[in-house]
C-alpha cells in the first residue's frame, strides 16, 4: 500500500517532464497500473496454478500465452520472466561457468554483469572501449586471443550491452557475436537498455541469451525482467530437478533450478502483462524517439561550450552531455552554486536531472511528446541565455 506522501510524491511527477536517464522506459502505463491493484496478493495469480504446477504454465490469467507471445517478439526459442535483468545474469552465469573460468565482457558493462560473473566463480575480462565509447568486432576478437592465451582456455560466456548505461551509446552486437562464436563462445545481450524501447530481434543478433529489465524498459513494476535463451542453451539455463539422472531422496520435477522453481508472480508479472500490447507497439515508433533525441542533443550543443560525449548523429535517447564549459561556468559564479540547473529547469517543468549535476551528466527523452521535446529544448536555451551564455 502507497502512503499518502508517495502517492502525493508520484502526483507531483506525473506534472512534470522527468528526463532522468533510467526511469523512463519503465513507467507503468495505466493498463499495468490497474493490474497491480486487482492483483496486489502475491499469490493472486496461483489460483489456477494446475498440473504442471509451474507458473509458467498457468493459463488464467494467460501466464502461459504470455511467455510464448514474449519468445515470437523476441525472436528467441525459450524465454522465462525473472526478477530483473541482473536475475538473468546470474542465471547464465551459473548454469555455464565453472569456478576460475575467465568470462569476457567489456569496459561499458553494467556492474551486476561482474557481480554474476564473481557469484559463479568467473574471473571478469573486459573488452576495452574504443576512442569513440563504441565496443567491437575487432577488439572483442583480440580480447579473446588474449585471454584465452592468459587461462589456456576459451571463456565460457561473453556479455554484450546492446546499449550501455553510460553513453547511450548502440555496439556493434551482431559483429562482436559473430566473432565470439567463430571462438565457440555463447554469447548473452544485456537488453536492458533496448527491450521494450525499440525492435531487438534476438535470432538477427545472433543472441544465444537475451536479457531485458521491466522496471527498466518495459513498463512492468520491480522487479521484473525477461530471461530468453535460443534452443541450443535453452535446457541449461532453464533445466529442471528432474533432468539430473544422479540425484537421490526428493526431487522436484519440473522445477527449474535457475528460476528457483517458480519466477514472478502477481504485481510484477500481471504489471508487466498488462503492459506489454502498449510495449509492442510502442517500439514502432523508435525512429521518432531517436529523432526527438536528436533535437534535445542539437538545442543543448546550440548553447557555447557543450559538447556530447555519445556518439553523434544520436541514436539512441541516453545521452551523455558534458556541460563544463557551459552550464558548470554559470555554476561556479551562480548563488545556488551547482544546484541552480535543476533548480530553474524545475521552474520550467523538467525533473529528473540530479540535483548539482552540471558537469558531466546524463539524461533520457523517451516517451516524451513533441510538444514536451520543444518545450525542453528550448528550457534548456532560456536558461542558458538568462545566464549569459551565447546561443551559436
Ligand atoms: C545496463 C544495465 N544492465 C542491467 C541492469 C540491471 O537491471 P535490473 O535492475 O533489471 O536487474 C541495469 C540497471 O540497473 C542497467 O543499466
Amino acid at each position: 500500500m502507497r502512503c499518502a506522501s508517495d502517492i502525493e510524491a508520484r502526483d507531483v511527477e506525473e506534472m512534470y517532464i522527468n528526463i532522468d536517464p533510467i526511469q523512463v522506459g519503465g513507467r507503468l502505463t495505466a493498463d499495468a497500473m490497474k493490474a497491480v491493484i486487482a492483483y496486489a496478493d502475491g499469490y493472486s495469480v496461483c489460483d489456477n496454478c494446475r498440473s504442471p504446477f509451474r507458473l509458467d504454465y498457468i493459463q488464467k490469467p494467460p501466464i502461459a500465452q504470455f511467455h510464448a507471445d514474449l519468445a515470437r517478439w523476441l525472436n528467441m526459442d525459450a524465454v522465462r520472466v525473472i526478477p530483473g535483468a541482473r536475475r538473468g545474469f546470474q542465471a547464465v552465469a551459473s548454469s555455464l561457468v565453472e569456478r576460475g573460468d575467465p568470462v569476457i565482457l567489456t569496459s561499458l558493462a553494467h556492474y551486476t554483469e561482474f557481480l554474476a560473473i564473481e557469484e559463479a566463480g568467473g574471473i571478469p575480462r573486459e573488452i576495452p572501449k574504443d576512442d569513440s565509447n563504441r565496443i567491437t568486432a575487432d577488439a572483442a576478437a583480440e580480447r579473446i586471443e588474449e585471454v584465452t592465451r592468459e587461462f589456456s582456455r576459451t571463456p565460457p560466456l561473453l556479455f554484450i550491452d546492446h546499449v550501455d548505461y553510460q553513453y547511450g551509446n548502440v555496439h556493434d552486437v551482431k559483429g562482436i557475436i559473430k566473432t565470439a562464436h567463430q571462438y565457440d563462445i555463447p554469447a548473452l545481450v544485456n537488453g536492458a537498455y533496448t527491450v521494450g524501447i525499440m525492435p531487438v530481434d534476438g535470432k538477427a543478433l545472433g543472441a544465444d541469451f537475451l536479457v531485458g529489465s521491466g522496471h527498466k524498459s518495459m513498463a512492468a513494476p520491480a522487479p521484473s525482467g525477461v530471461l530468453a535463451a535460443a534452443e541450443e542453451y535453452a535446457g541449461k539455463v532453464f533445466r529442471t530437478t528432474e533432468a539430473r539422472g544422479d540425484l537421490t531422496g526428493r526431487t522436484f520435477g519440473i522445477k527449474e533450478v535457475e528460476m528457483m522453481g517458480c519466477t514472478l508472480m502477481g504485481v510484477t508479472v500481471v504489471g508487466m502483462m498488462a503492459s506489454f500490447p502498449h510495449v509492442q507497439e510502442r517500439v514502432n515508433h523508435w525512429e521518432t524517439e531517436v529523432a526527438h533525441s536528436q533535437a534535445v542533443v542539437d538545442g543543448l550543443l546550440s548553447i557555447e561550450g557543450t559538447r556530447v560525449l555519445s556518439e553523434y548523429p544520436r541514436r539512441h535517447t541516453l545521452t551523455r552531455i558534458d556541460t563544463r564549459e557551459s552550464f558548470d561556468r554559470v555554476a561556479q559564479q551562480h548563488k545556488k552554486r551547482g544546484y541552480f540547473l535543476s533548480n530553474d529547469l524545475k521552474k520550467r517543468g523538467v525533473i529528473g536531472v540530479i540535483p548539482g549535476s552540471t558537469r558531466v551528466w546524463k539524461f533520457n527523452t523517451f516517451g516524451l511528446t513533441e510538444k514536451q521535446i520543444r518545450h525542453l529544448s528550448e528550457a534548456f536555451i532560456a536558461i542558458a541565455r538568462e545566464n549569459g551564455l551565447s546561443i551559436v
